[in-house]
């Protein structure tokens, strides 16, 4: 169970991310006064334009980002002060991800699994259960550098959950991967559902959100304008799909900036 309670970061800006951002401002608030809660057994959305947060708010749960204000707890432990034990129980897959393309597959599952204190017969056990569900045996002695992108997506899902972490995040799970990686990516997703786990996946396609989320937020200009099940949200807005809802909130947010 993850409870963002009041999140706000504030960055300082440098003088090239000022001209960036067409700003004389010294800093940027990326998440303003941001709660929500997401439990066990759910696929939760953070959604929202390019800009509004999400990214900032993912990497302050997986304890990348220190907040600037609030609190963030996962199953009971403070993001800032065990964030060690926040590590083990949370897997963060982000488009960041970059494995070092001279490794194998199977070399780097088990670099992965030791970071994570596994022992070699849990890394070997793990390896075999990720390798089957997602194909890899094949290429499992080949050079990274030698697989197809979607073979690397699927490898990079392997690492981020080698150790079955209770609570799996993935920032734009299915941005950039043909339909074929991005089913399959979908398709564990629910399977991580199904074994109780938690999912926090952020994205900006509306589409994406339907299809797997339980339960959403909607981030725009770094603050949350709705929390809920998507019916809850079609409701609110008396709108038929989730894109129409998120337009109608963008028009009420940027009228009141
Ligand atoms: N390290 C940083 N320093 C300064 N500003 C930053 C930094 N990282 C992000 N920002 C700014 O904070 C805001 C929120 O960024 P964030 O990456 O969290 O948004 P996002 O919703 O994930 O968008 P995207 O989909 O484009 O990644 C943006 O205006 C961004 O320019």
């Amino acid at each position: 169970m993850i409870e963002v309670k009041n999140l706000t970061k504030i960055y300082k800006l440098n003088s090239k991310q000022k001209k960036e951002l067409k700003t004389k401002e010294n800093t940027k608030i990326a998440v303003n006064d941001v709660s929500f809660t997401a439990n066990q057994g759910e696929i939760f959305g953070l959604l929202g334009p390019n800009g509004a947060g999400k990214t900032t708010t993912l990497r302050s749960i997986v304890t990348l980002l220190k907040p600037t204000k609030g609190s963030i707890n996962v199953n009971g432990y403070d993001v800032v002060k065990d964030s060690s034990e926040v590590r083990k129980r949370i897997g963060f897959l982000t488009n960041e991800l970059k494995l070092d393309e001279h490794f194998t597959p199977d070399y780097t599952m088990e670099f992965f699994g030791k970071l994570h204190g596994m022992t070699n017969e849990q890394i070997i056990s793990r390896k075999k259960e990720l390798f089957d569900y997602f194909n890899i045996n094949k290429f499992a002695d080949k050079k990274i550098s030698e697989l197809s992108t979607g073979m690397k997506q699927k490898l990079s899902i392997a690492v981020s959950v080698v150790h079955d972490p209770d609570i799996v995040i993935f920032d734009e799970p299915t941005n950039g991967l043909d339909i074929i990686t991005a089913r399959a990516v979908e398709e564990y997703l629910v399977t991580l559902r199904e074994r109780g786990k938690l999912v926090i996946i952020s994205t900006h396609i509306m589409t994406v959100a339907s299809k797997l989320c339980d339960r959403v937020a909607i981030i725009i200009n770094g603050k949350k304008v709705i929390e809920g099940t998507i019916e809850k949200v079609l409701n609110d807005t008396s709108t038929q799909n989730l894109e129409d809802a998120f337009f109608e909130l963008y028009k009420k947010a940027v009228k009141n900036v």
